[in-house]
């Protein structure tokens, strides 16, 4: 075999909100010898973050929702995460703007795109694309909270970005694109951009 992988069969075994398939493989090893392997794939389509952050005040918004499978496992009756949606066809940057007005009530108006990350390689075909927009108070043109006809129940929090750092720490904070975004928010010293340019 010359390739690296070849597909021998691909099989669909469960299709609703999103789509299980379980596919058959031969992947040639680095050695040469070829393996023949079975691997399940979940695709629930492709999505987009967004940290919202005002460097005058140093805070962020953060939305709070149900979250089932942290309730299945933990018990956890919420999860704190950064805005998020799934791109349902339309494009990141465009997705993204609606889905924060959506979800916080704040209308972005400058969405920088950082880059792009698969959530769970391992079986999860998602891939996000993230993003950072500077967003004030005066920003805000609605209370969010999401679409109550698709289920969403979504409180909006504006935090410090110090204080949800330290909910890393403290396992308040546990979705990864959310703990992703905010550790780049220090790293890239988005807080200090006002204070430095004047
Ligand atoms: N009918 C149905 N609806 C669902 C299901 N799962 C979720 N929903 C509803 O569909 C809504 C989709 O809302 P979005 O804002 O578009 O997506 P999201 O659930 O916030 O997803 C974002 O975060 C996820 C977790 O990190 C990401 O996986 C996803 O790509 C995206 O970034 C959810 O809030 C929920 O109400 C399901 O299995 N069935
Ligand atoms: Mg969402």
């Amino acid at each position: 075999m010359k390739e690296r992988l070849r597909i021998v069969a691909r099989k669909i075994i469960s299709k609703g909100y999103g789509a299980l398939e379980r596919l058959t493989l031969d992947y040639r090893r680095r050695d040469g010898t070829v393996q023949r392997l079975e691997r399940e794939l979940y695709d629930t389509g492709d999505g987009a973050a967004i940290l919202l952050y005002d460097p005058a005040r140093g805070t962020v918004v953060l939305v709070r929702q149900f979250r089932i499978p942290a309730y299945i496992k933990e018990g956890r009756e919420s999860l704190i995460e950064v805005c998020a949606g799934r791109l349902e066809g339309a494009d990141p940057q465009t997705r993204i703007v609606a889905e924060a007005e959506e979800e916080t009530g704040f209308r972005v108006r400058n969405a920088r795109r950082l880059f792009e990350g698969y959530s769970s390689p391992g079986g999860f075909c998602e891939k996000l694309t993230y993003f950072a927009a500077e967003y004030a108070s005066t920003d805000r043109v609605g209370d969010g909270g999401g679409l109550a006809h698709e289920g969403e129940d979504i409180e909006v929090l504006e935090l410090p970005l110090e204080t949800a750092l330290a909910m890393i720490l403290s396992g308040e904070i546990v979705d990864s694109k959310t703990i992703l975004l905010l550790q780049y928010a220090r790293l890239a010293g988005l807080m200090e951009e006002k204070q430095s340019a004047s």
